[in-house]
């Protein structure tokens, strides 16, 4: 019998996510059955819609998210001992799982792809969710071409600084917004942005008559709230948005969410396409995504920065962390 630990959300999220709204479980697995794999867990990631999809579980629930691991038994000769595996299995040190059992998010397991000796973890971006709603969200639905300029905002974390990588290898002229000095210096310095703005220190409007005289014509939304509105309304005719996320509000009360500036005029006048996405929606093509950048990865065309936290006790602070802005890159932990 295998000894297992997971986190259980007990208690709805109000406002930041509290220590004891989770409690760490500690269980006895069964043994496994048949075309199932027993998995010792190495990482897991913390991600914002961890907080954002808080309510639609009914409570307790085991807290669900992608982790990398390792298997250690097997009843699936697709999966021997010793596959290192991508599951969504989240904030567990151990779990059995049926690799066959996909769920609307994600696949029941994955084999991680070759990443030709690059740490594991990089199944957490680069090839899992993180990578694929970068490659997808951004070249499906803001359809880029070389020369335009594409605003990004949340442009330091996990999926932001990927879609900016991705925006210069296809040619643009990429802009970032994110929020502390020591990150704008990381996106212009080390992944070749344009131009990197610290957004809790600039005035966004008045900066962008500067960096982007002509006008943007795609925009890449993490963040949602004002700063979204203002950067919309310095769109070019025939612009595109791609609205991945908007986590300036995952954490306040959605009866009460600040009111944005009317945007429908510049909608209408400039002809603009602004669509939302799941990244479930092609989870069948998540490969085609793992492909290209685990390519542009290996031949030095872009990077992924990780922000590591150590040991399954401090998931919870690694969680919380991310939602204050603390990680630049992907934020994971190694248990
Ligand atoms: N549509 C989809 O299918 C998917 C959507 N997403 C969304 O993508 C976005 C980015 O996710 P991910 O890359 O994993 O996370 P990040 O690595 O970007 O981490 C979250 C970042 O959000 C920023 N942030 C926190 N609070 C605020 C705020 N009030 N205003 C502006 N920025 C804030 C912080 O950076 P800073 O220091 O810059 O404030 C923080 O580092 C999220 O909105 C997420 O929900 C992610 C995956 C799939
Ligand atoms: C699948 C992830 C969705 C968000 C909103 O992060």
């Amino acid at each position: 019998m295998v000894k297992a630990r997971k986190y259980v959300v007990k208690k709805y999220f109000e406002g930041v996510p509290k220590r004891d709204d989770f409690e760490i479980v500690e269980y006895e697995l069964p043994q496994i059955k048949n075309e199932e794999i027993l998995v010792k867990t190495e990482w897991v990631s913390v991600d914002p819609y961890q907080r954002a999809y808080n309510r639609r579980f009914p409570v307790p629930y085991d807290q669900f998210g992608f982790q990398v691991g390792i298997v250690e038994d097997t009843r699936n000769p697709r999966f021997p001992v010793g596959t290192r595996v991508v599951t969504h299995k989240g904030w567990c040190d151990y779990s059995i799982v049926n690799p066959n059992e996909n769920t609307v998010m994600a696949k029941g397991a994955y084999k991680l792809p070759d990443l030709k000796g690059l740490s594991p973890s990089l199944g957490l971006s680069i090839t899992s969710m993180t990578g694929a709603t970068a490659y997808f969200g951004f070249l499906e639905i803001c359809q880029p071409k070389a020369g335009e300029t594409v605003a990004i905002t949340g442009a330091a974390g996990a999926v932001g600084s990927l879609v900016g990588q991705i925006a210069k290898i296809k040619g643009c002229k990429v802009i970032g917004f994110a929020g502390s000095d020591e990150k704008v210096q990381w996106l212009q310095n080390t992944l070749g942005f344009d131009k990197a703005y610290n957004y809790k220190t600039v005035n966004v409007h008045e900066t962008l008559k500067v960096a982007a005289p002509n006008g943007i014509d795609c925009y890449f939304d993490n963040v949602g709230g004002e700063i979204s509105s203002i950067i919309i309304s310095h769109m070019n005719n025939f612009g595109r948005v791609s609205v991945c996320g908007s986590i300036s509000a995952y954490n306040d009360d959605v009866t009460q969410l600040p009111r944005v500036p009317l945007l429908q005029f510049d909608i209408v006048s400039k002809q603009l396409k602004i669509q939302g996405f799941l990244i479930h929606f092609w989870l069948d093509r998540w490969h085609e995504a793992f492909a290209d950048l685990t390519k542009w990865l290996l031949e030095g065309k872009l990077q992924m920065k990780e922000h590591t936290t150590e040991g399954f006790d401090k998931i919870y602070d690694a969680f919380v962390g991310m939602l204050a802005g603390e990680n630049t890159g992907k934020a994971i932990v190694k248990i």
